[in-house]
């Protein structure tokens, strides 16, 4: 599929809220992360920390994602992963640090281009009753703020989506007749149809079928040979792992790895077993996945 039809004019779902949770006065006393002319750094975090009510769930954590890299957010359950990325995004409050998106400060989340933005969140139970179709859902995906219709193309494009994902037959589907997996994979191509400059997706292929991750995969490294930039969290590198350059691990809400995309840990890898051996670079992985398909 082409996922670069040259016009990209759209609205993210993190566009929603940017910022909305951010302490002013934190980002105010923080120093500032990256030199402002430093036109390559996508992503800038320095020194965050995000705390719901008194607890702390991000420590310090600094953070520096270029143009084009293909990076991995790894750790344990509750580790942070997910607030670390919905801070990214200005959706997680921050309590001190800051975060740059294409070197612009989510204190000053109208300058930031969410445009250039798109976000698959973590799979949430799947809805019942929804009226909208598979296709109108990835629709949406090409939305604008400022604009409510949609650009030239946008039906060949979000099809080209839904393809991707392997779900063209199913553009007609009332999204309540697709099973948890499919849904998933039409969050997917509606980042996907926006044709994103920084691609942020938190744990995409969960509940998705071992097939399915592979043509993923396949279609990430697409997206990411064509400069795309990917920030994805993951609890199982799998079919990942040829597109990932690098991986950042969290412990407690602190990174304690970022490099090299850890390989899985010896004797570890009985079925359902995965996790990151923070300690010593690793991470475990299964044999086989014992997932039910969508
Ligand atoms: N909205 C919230 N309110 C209160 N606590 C939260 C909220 N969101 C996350 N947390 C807490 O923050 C911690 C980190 O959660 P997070 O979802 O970021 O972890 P994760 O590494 O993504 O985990 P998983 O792999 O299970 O998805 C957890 O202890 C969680 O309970």
């Amino acid at each position: 599929m082409t996922l670069r039809p040259g016009q990209r004019a759209v609205q993210t779902e993190a566009s929603n809220c940017p910022a909305a949770t951010t302490t002013d006065q934190a980002q105010h006393h923080a120093p500032t992360p990256q030199p402002s002319d430093d036109r390559d750094v996508v992503v800038a975090a320095h020194r965050l920390d995000v705390a719901y009510q008194s607890a702390r769930i991000l420590r310090e954590v600094t953070l520096t994602v270029r143009s084009g890299e293909a990076v991995a957010l790894l750790g344990a359950n509750g580790s942070g992963k997910s607030t670390l990325m919905r801070a990214l995004l200005g959706m997680a409050p921050i309590t001190s640090g800051q975060v740059r998106l294409f070197d612009h400060g989510l204190q000053s989340p109208g300058a930031v281009p969410w445009h250039r933005i798109g976000y698959v969140p973590q799979r949430t139970p799947a809805s019942t009753g929804l009226p909208a179709t598979a296709l109108e859902m990835v629709l949406t995906g090409l939305l604008q703020r400022r604009r409510l219709w949609l650009p030239r193309h946008a039906r060949t494009r979000a099809l080209e989506a839904l393809d991707a994902v392997g779900l063209a037959s199913r553009a007609g589907s009332a999204l309540h007749e697709l099973s948890g997996g499919q849904q998933q994979r039409v969050s997917i191509a509606r980042a996907l149809v926006r044709d994103p400059d920084l691609l942020v997706l938190d744990e995409p292929v969960a509940g998705v079928d071992s097939a399915t991750q592979r043509a993923f995969a396949g279609v990430l490294g697409e997206l990411h040979a064509g400069g795309t930039t990917v920030v994805v969290v993951l609890h199982e590198i799998g079919e990942m792992r040829g597109l990932l350059q690098r991986a950042v691990v969290l412990r407690h809400g602190q990174v304690v790895h970022d490099g090299a995309v850890p390989e899985p840990a010896p004797g570890h890898a009985g079925a359902d077993h995965q996790h990151v051996h923070a300690d010593h670079g690793t991470v475990d992985e299964p044999a086989t996945i014992q997932r039910s398909l969508p």
